[in-house]
C-alpha cells in the first residue's frame, strides 16, 4: 500500500493533504500521482467520488513554480464544478506560495481581472469564460505547462470540443495533458489522443463502473401519479441531503413548487438561474439548509457535497453516462448511498439499456402504499428514539418528565412528546390532501374553484378538454362548468377529482398559471 510520502512530495503539500484528513492516497491517486509528477499525459478514470480531484491536482501544485505565471489550467463543464475543484486545489497549496482561481461565466469579469492580475499560478474554469479571457487579453496561456480536462468525455462532446481546442490552440504544444472521468466512451478516447502525447492509461475500476457501495433501485410508476409516488417514496425513505434529478429546466422549477407546496425542503438548480441564486442554493445545500436540491443534469457531473444519501431520478436519463455521474452523487469516498429511478412504462427500455450498459443489476421496487409509507415512517422514529436513548445525556429531560410521571401514563408521555416532534410532517401525506371535504357539490362529485385568469376566454368546452387532458383523466368526467370573468367552478367525479386537483396545481393551461383550491360548500361561507 502506498502512502502520500512515498511520491516525495514538499512537505508543505504533505502538510496540506494531512490536514484535509486524507491518511492515505486513493487508488486512482495512487496509480496517478506518480505519472503526472513525472511529467507524462494521462488519461485517467476511476468510478464517481474516489479522489480523482486529488490526483490531478496534488501533482499540479506540487509542479508549478511560485513564479507568477499561468502555468496549469483545469477546465471543468459546470460553474460549480469550477468553484468546487478550486477549493480543493486552494486546500491542497494552503502552505505553497502558489495562487489559484476560478473563473466562470455569470460572475463580474471585472473582478476576475483584478484576481487575474494578481499573478495566479493555477486558473480553474469553464471553456467559455477561460476564452473570453484570453480574446480580452487578460489571460495567457503561453506558459501553460499542465492542461487538465476534468470530465473529460463531456469536455470533449459536441457543447464543449471547439471551446476547449481554441484553448488548447492558446498553450505550448510540448504541454503535459491530462483527462479524468468516471467515464469515457470508446469514441471519446480514440478523438482524445489527438490532443496528447503517449498517454499513460490509468483505470482502476475493474470494469464496473459504478462504485457497489450505491445501491441502485428502480420504481415503475405512471405518467399521472409521478408526483404522488416520489412523495411517498421521499417520505418512505430517511433522506438526510438528496438530489433529484429532472430532464428539463421546466421540469426543475415545477418540481421544486410541487414539494415546497407539500412542505418539503426543497430548491431547484439549473442553467436559467442567476449565478447568485445558483451560489446561494448550492450553499443552502452544502450547509443542509435544504434537503432536497432538484436539478437538471447541470449538477450531475462532479459535485461532492458531504452526505449526499439518496440521489432520485425523476426522470431517467438520456445515456448511460448521465447515470453514472448523476447517481455517483451519493456513495462518495466509501460512504453509502441509495439511487432511485423512477421509470414510466415508456421510458423502461431506456432504463434496461443503462443497465445493460453498466453491466449492474437495477432492483425493481413497488412503490409503497400509504400503509407502508406509515410503517417506515414509524420505524424510523423507533430506531431514532433508540438512537437518542443510546447516545445518553437524558438527565435534563429525565427531570422535566418525572413530574408528569406521577399522574400520567408514561406510554401516553411519551405518545404526546411523538405527536409533537412528528407533527411537521402532517401536511405532506396525500390521504390529507387528497381529503376535499364536502364541497358543496352533487353526491360523488367534488367541485373546484379556479382563478383562471386570462383564460376564461376560453369557452367551457375547451376549458373543459384543457383540463381533462393535463389530468389524463375521460373528458367527461370533468363537468357543470360556471365560468365568470376570472373565476371557474368545476365539479369533476371523485375518482378523477385528485388528478384533475394535482394537475391544475401544476400546470399552466393557456399559457396562465391556474390558482385552484377546492370549492368551501356554501353553508361554510358566511
Ligand atoms: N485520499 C483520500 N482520503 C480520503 N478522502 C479523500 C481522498 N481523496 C479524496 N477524498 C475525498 O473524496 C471525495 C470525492 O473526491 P472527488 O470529488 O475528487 O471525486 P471524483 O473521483 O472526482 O468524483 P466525480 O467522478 O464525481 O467527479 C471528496 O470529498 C474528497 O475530499
Ligand atoms: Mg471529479
Amino acid at each position: 500500500m502506498s502512502s502520500f510520502e512515498s511520491f516525495g512530495l514538499n512537505r508543505r503539500v504533505l502538510q496540506a493533504i494531512h490536514d484535509m484528513g486524507f491518511e492515505e492516497p486513493s487508488p486512482i491517486q495512487a496509480a496517478c500521482i506518480p505519472v503526472v509528477l513525472e511529467g507524462r499525459d494521462v488519461i485517467g478514470q476511476a468510478q464517481t467520488g474516489t479522489g480523482k480531484t486529488a490526483a490531478f491536482g496534488i501533482p499540479l501544485v506540487e509542479r508549478v513554480s511560485t513564479e507568477p505565471r499561468v502555468q496549469a489550467i483545469v477546465l471543468t463543464p459546470t460553474r460549480e464544478l469550477a468553484i468546487q475543484v478550486a477549493g480543493e486545489i486552494r486546500k491542497i497549496a494552503k502552505y505553497k506560495r502558489v495562487r489559484s482561481v476560478p473563473i466562470y461565466g455569470g460572475q463580474s469579469i471585472v473582478h476576475q481581472i483584478r484576481a487575474l492580475k494578481q499573478g495566479v499560478q493555477i486558473v480553474i474554469g469553464t471553456p467559455g469564460r477561460v476564452l473570453d479571457h484570453i480574446h480580452r487579453g487578460t489571460l495567457s496561456l503561453s506558459d501553460v505547462r499542465m492542461v487538465v480536462l476534468d470530465e473529460a468525455d463531456e469536455m470533449l462532446d459536441m457543447g464543449f470540443i471547439d471551446d476547449i481546442e481554441a484553448i488548447l490552440r492558446e498553450t505550448p504544444s510540448d504541454r503535459q495533458t491530462m483527462l479524468f472521468s468516471a467515464t469515457f466512451p470508446n469514441e471519446v478516447k480514440r478523438l482524445a489522443l489527438r490532443y496528447m502525447r503517449d498517454p499513460q492509461h490509468i483505470t482502476v475500476n475493474r470494469g464496473e463502473v459504478t462504485v457497489p457501495q450505491i445501491d441502485q433501485v428502480c420504481y415503475k410508476v405512471l405518467e399521472r401519479n409521478k408526483l404522488d409516488s416520489l412523495c411517498r417514496i421521499v417520505d418512505s425513505e430517511d433522506i438526510q441531503l438528496g438530489i433529484i434529478f429532472c430532464r428539463t429546466k421546466r421540469g426543475v422549477d415545477d418540481l421544486v413548487e410541487a414539494l415546497l407546496a407539500r412542505g418539503y425542503l426543497a430548491d431547484g438548480l439549473h442553467g436559467d438561474l442567476s449565478q447568485a441564486q445558483r451560489d446561494r442554493v448550492m450553499r443552502k445545500f452544502r450547509k443542509n439548509e435544504i434537503e432536497l436540491l432538484v436539478a437538471t443534469d447541470v449538477a450531475a457531473r462532479g459535485l461532492d457535497v458531504d452526505d449526499v444519501t439518496h440521489v432520485i431520478n425523476y426522470d431517467v436519463p438520456q445515456d448511460p453516462e448521465s447515470y453514472v455521474h448523476r447517481i455517483g452523487r451519493t456513495g462518495r469516498a466509501g460512504k453509502r448511498g441509495l439511487a432511485i429511478t423512477l421509470v414510466t412504462p415508456r421510458e423502461y427500455k431506456l432504463l434496461k439499456q443503462i443497465e445493460r450498459e453498466i453491466k449492474q443489476k437495477i432492483t425493481v421496487r413497488e412503490v409503497p402504499s400509504l400503509e407502508d409509507v406509515a410503517e417506515r415512517q414509524a420505524e424510523m422514529w423507533r430506531s431514532k428514539i433508540v438512537d437518542v436513548i443510546r447516545e445518553g445525556g437524558l438527565a435534563p429531560y429525565r427531570a422535566i418528565l418525572s413530574a408528569l410521571v406521577d399522574e400520567h401514563d408514561p406510554i401516553d408521555i411519551a405518545s404526546a412528546l411523538l405527536k409533537l416532534a412528528s407533527s411537521g410532517d402532517g401536511n405532506r401525506t396525500e390521504s390529507d390532501e387528497y381529503d376535499f371535504g364536502d364541497t358543496g357539490a352533487r353526491p360523488g362529485m367534488v367541485r373546484f374553484f379556479v382563478n383562471v385568469g386570462r383564460t376564461s376566454r376560453m369557452s367551457p368546452q375547451d376549458f373543459v378538454r384543457a383540463i381533462s387532458e393535463e389530468a389524463g383523466v375521460p373528458g367527461d368526467a370533468v363537468g357543470r362548468i360556471d365560468m365568470f370573468e376570472k373565476f371557474t367552478f368545476i365539479e369533476v367525479e371523485e375518482e378523477s377529482a385528485p388528478f384533475v386537483y394535482e394537475a391544475l396545481r401544476q400546470s399552466r393551461i393557456n399559457g396562465t398559471r391556474v390558482n385552484l383550491e377546492p370549492a368551501k360548500p356554501r353553508s361554510s361561507r358566511r
